[in-house]
């Protein structure tokens, strides 16, 4: 029988809250299949003859190396761009594997500043992707140029672009190092179109003629050019245009194409206060300042790769946390001896929040419909020693509520979200986002509330 709880119901819903002169020339390859690199494919590598390369190419400069392996692996594997492991070297141990397998070479290991820029090229090549493809389309003059382009070309002329545009780059180092490599993994005249291209980019910047859109005619006109030089999908800026108007889109924007930064939390069920965290972050010379809104958290602005390197996220004495999630779990205000349910709770990054705030006495009903990510749940509420105080039930939450409601003294909600709040920290959000999902997304939502509150 279905129970009515005596429940706070929290919804947490992010968002339902051209240049001159000539065409350049280019022997048309077709994107898809006559690459002489191979697509990236993680399976080819189990491959014998794959394991068997070990060329090393120390000419190549190896963050823009792994920088293009990583974006194709994005690209056309799926991959996310803020994947790091706790060394902070891509996903596994296995970067370079991917480098060899994907260009036919490994190039000498990362050091940390590689890394540090791997991470910065590899997020602003993703954001600024509508922009940088923009201005490649236009110095081409030919829009079927670009579309024939090798996936490999893509990526390093939109490398080169970046370093030249959004991190003024010295304009010679960046054709050379662009060069190099666009000849050593593609060909010499991959390498020479490289080098037409960035070269003729270069003089459009220092002559401050880049050839951009013009903000100008109808709605649906100007919401274009606002998507090249804001580089969005068109359809979140009619979206935000239609709701907040032009110039809070454009601040929204400008916002979303910032650096992030990041909170971290205090395990305090670890016995780690703030001040114990303040002080780690000061010997590791990470700069932080303290979060105005809650006495567990710090924010950073720069310094994540030094503090996953120290193992302190490993070793579960705080987690990289947003304010804004911590102050939902302060909303649902936990007090020891609560019985809360968690409706959405993977991986579990407010669970973890509400259990340590129990002093073990209590229980968090976690409940998801990903038994991957309550899996990740678990073991992290081993890590930060808050197991005790939380259970897991992997099911659809709309069938929990039907069959067998879960008593409970407050609900948290934190239905799946558009994302749309988090583009400066999710790079390839934007890309993946479609208008049609909003709509879907509405109809979930209104039936995980509807379960959530009938329980
Ligand atoms: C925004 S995320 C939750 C994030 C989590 N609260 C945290 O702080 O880490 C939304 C979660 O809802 C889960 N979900 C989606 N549909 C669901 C359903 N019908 N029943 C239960 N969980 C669902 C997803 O698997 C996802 O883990």
């Amino acid at each position: 029988m279905a129970q009515v709880l005596s429940l706070t119901a929290t919804l947490c819903a992010a968002e339902t809250h051209k240049a001159s002169s000539k065409p350049l020339k280019l022997a048309k390859t077709s994107r898809e299949t006559k690459t002489k690199t191979p697509i990236y494919n993680p399976r080819k590598g189990s491959g014998s003859s794959f394991n068997k390369i070990r060329k090393q190419n120390l000419e190549v400069s190896p963050h823009r190396a792994v920088s293009a392996v990583r974006l194709m692996r994005i690209e056309l594997g799926g991959a996310f761009a803020d994947l790091l492991n706790e060394k902070g070297k891509g996903s596994g141990d296995n970067e370079m594997g991917y480098v060899e397998r994907t260009l036919g070479f490994r190039t000498r290991e990362l050091e940390d500043r590689d890394l540090r820029l791997v991470t910065d090229i590899v997020g602003g090549t993703i954001r600024w992707r509508r922009y940088l493809d923009y201005l490649i389309c236009s110095i081409c003059h030919d829009d079927s140029t670009f579309r024939h382009m090798e996936p490999l070309l893509v990526q390093i002329l939109r490398i080169g672009f970046y370093e030249i545009i959004k991190l003024d780059m010295p304009h010679y180092a960046v054709v050379d190092e662009n060069v190099r490599l666009a000849k050593v993994a593609l060909r010499p005249g991959a390498g020479n179109m490289v080098n037409g291209i960035l070269r003729k980019l270069a003089l459009l910047k220092e002559s401050n003629t880049l050839p951009l859109p013009k903000v100008e005619g109808d709605e649906r006109a100007q919401a274009r050019a606002l998507a090249i030089l804001h580089s969005h999908p068109v359809w979140m800026v009619r979206r935000w245009t239609k709701y907040i108007g032009q110039e809070e889109a454009i601040k929204l924007m400008t916002w979303n194409n910032s650096d992030p930064s990041f909170s971290l939390r205090a395990n305090s069920a670890k016995g780690v206060s703030r001040a114990d965290l303040v002080m780690q972050l000061n010997s590791l010379k990470v700069p932080h300042e303290l979060s105005l809104h809650l006495d567990d958290f710090v924010r950073i602005q720069t310094g994540m790769q030094i503090v996953i390197q120290a193992g302190l996220l490993k070793e579960g004495l705080c987690s990289v946390q947003d304010e804004s999630a911590g102050m939902v779990v302060s909303v649902v205000n936990p007090q020891p001896g609560d019985r809360i349910i968690d409706c959405c709770a993977a991986p579990g990054g407010k669970t973890l929040y509400i259990a340590s705030q129990l002093s073990g006495q209590g229980m968090v009903s976690a409940i998801d419909i990903n038994k991957g990510r309550l899996r990740i749940l678990k073991e992290t509420a081993k890590l930060h020693q808050v197991d005790g105080v939380i259970t897991t039930i992997h099911s659809d939450l709309r069938i929990v509520a039907e069959k067998n409601p879960v008593k409970g003294d407050k609900v948290l909600l934190d239905a799946p979200c558009s994302g749309l709040g988090v583009l400066s920290k999710r790079a390839d959000l934007r890309w993946n986002r479609k208008l049609e999902d909003m709509e879907q997304l509405k109809n979930l939502q209104d039936e995980l509330l509807d379960a959530a509150s009938i329980s």
